[in-house]
């Protein structure tokens, strides 16, 4: 008894101030976040108290980890520890049954069948050809030098008609153009105030989810009857969701997923695109050597007629360690937000129940005492250095992995491979803004000429031969 009375030392909560009361720290952790260094607020803090320290964010008191085995721990535990915690509007609009929401045995199901889809060969070979495709229809309609366009744009554009026809199975056209309408609104009110009234922006937002909702359900009911005459086929993420047998999946699951999960990759692999560009721009030698791999591979692709497949883009080196990179200083997800769900202590700090963790990787992927000079694009440190680390978590990790990694990857290098072996470019001034979501200032302008080699956007004319 009297072991268990004496206060256990390993039970203390991490140093740190609550703020004011209500407020808390909010107010300093936004102005870090607008400016360019949002890390700031982290990097006083963890002076003051450790990489490890409470804080009072958006609400909640908060313990904010730079430490990258801390947040593995919490990343890696179940949901009889910890959930996903979003701002209520979020949550709001994405509904109960929500793949960034559920937890337990249907989020692992549901997890699991996006994922091994993602992993097939079905898809693989389907999204480089669909993907190829729009990159070469946007590219071949760009106009040369006096009008710049706007890589931001540009890229969102492509991905979510490769989205679309991922997820959905629709080719570009009316169903996709109505889907990218409504999606605008539905996005537009993620980071909004929690009423749900006529004329509020939450509303609007709930209204246009409503609106896509009914094409989807249409689609679905289609595929299942399809299914029905002539046996099942798997094209797309809602037939494998359609396909699943435990009948848990129902067609309202399966919409409202189709939606939620767009969210996750709609903005964050354009951005990814973007921000590489931006990072190239600025770094000529990595730029030329990013050129050189990838007109090489295309020479020896077209000698042999044949078109880059999933492989071939996972296998430039170089390509993928400037997307790495990118990924490192872009940090395009910037941390987690997790509540926990009981008392849980993690490397000898109490968290009590109903505190929320945030794991920021920001810190750590910007951390000197892992990555040399952080600040600097360097995609050579990849030669050496191995990702599989908690030190690089772009993605997340344990349970809820990012299960559209590979994806986010290939996109990023078909979009490189086309822009750098078919255009010469200039890009003009703009910055990177961190909040409330990581985007270029003005989308990147670029002026682009084509390259006066043969190429597949350039078929030669008469006056070539
Ligand atoms: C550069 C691009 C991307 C980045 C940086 C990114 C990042 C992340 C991160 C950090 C998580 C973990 C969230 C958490 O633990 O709560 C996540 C989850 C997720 N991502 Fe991605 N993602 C990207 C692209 C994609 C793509 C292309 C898809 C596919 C459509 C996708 C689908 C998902 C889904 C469905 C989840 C939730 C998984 C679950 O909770 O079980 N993401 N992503």
């Amino acid at each position: 008894a009297l072991h268990r009375s004496r206060p256990n030392p390993t039970r203390s909560l991490p140093r740190g101030s609550l703020g004011w009361p209500l407020l808390g720290e909010t107010l300093e952790f936004i102005a870090a976040a607008y400016s360019p260094r949002p890390e700031s607020f982290m990097d006083r803090r963890r002076l003051l108290h450790g990489k490890v320290f409470k804080s009072h964010i958006f609400g909640s008191p908060t313990i904010v980890s730079t430490d990258a085995d801390f947040s593995r721990f919490v990343l890696h535990s179940d949901a009889r520890s910890f959930v996903p915690s979003y701002p209520k509007s979020l949550s709001e609009l994405m509904g109960k049954s929500s793949i960034l929401l559920i937890n337990g045995p249907l989020q692992r199901r549901v997890h699991g069948l996006i994922g091994g889809f993602f992993k097939s060969s079905l898809l693989k070979s389907q999204i480089t050809a669909d993907m190829h495709s729009y990159v070469r229809r946007s590219m071949a309609s760009w106009p040369e030098s006096a009008q710049p366009i706007l890589i931001q744009e540009q890229t969102k554009h492509i991905v979510f008609q490769t989205l679309v026809k991922g997820l959905i199975g629709l080719q570009p056209g009316d169903d996709t153009t109505f889907l990218k309408r409504e999606f605008q609104q539905f996005i537009a009110g993620l980071m909004s105030l929690p009423v749900k009234l006529p004329g509020t922006r939450l509303y609007r937002s709930l209204q246009a989810k409503k609106r896509m909702s009914g094409l989807l359900k249409k689609i679905i009911q289609e595929k299942r009857n399809r299914n029905r005459m002539f046996g099942p086929t798997v094209n797309d993420v809602i037939d494998v969701l359609i396909g699943d047998a435990s009948g848990q999946l129902t067609d309202e699951l399966i919409s409202d997923n189709m939606i939620d999960l767009m969210i996750p990759a709609e903005d964050s692999v354009p951005v990814l695109i973007t921000l590489a560009i931006k990072y190239l721009s600025d770094c000529p030698l990595a730029l030329h050597k990013l050129e050189e791999e990838n007109i090489r591979v295309k020479e020896n692709k077209s000698i042999k007629g044949e078109d880059l497949q999933w492989d071939d883009y996972m296998s430039l080196s170089f390509t993928q360690d400037v997307i790495t990179e990118t990924l490192r200083l872009g940090n395009i997800i910037g941390g987690i937000m997790r509540k926990a769900v009981r008392d849980v202590e993690v490397k000898g700090h109490f968290i009590p129940k109903g505190w929320c963790v945030f794991t920021y990787f920001r810190s750590v992927h910007l951390d000197e005492s892992i990555y040399d000079e952080p600040l600097c694009f360097n995609p050579w440190r990849w030669k050496e250095k191995g990702m599989s680390t908690s030190n690089f978590t772009p993605f997340g990790g344990g349970q809820r992995l990012c299960p559209g990694l590979d994806l986010a990857r290939l996109e990023a290098s078909i979009f490189l491979h086309h822009f750098v072996t078919n255009f010469t470019w200039v890009a003009e001034e703009d910055q990177v803004v961190n909040f409330p979501t990581v985007r270029m200032k003005r989308g990147l302008p670029v002026r682009v000429t084509r390259k006066k080699v043969a190429c597949e956007l350039q078929p030669y004319t008469r006056a070539d031969t």
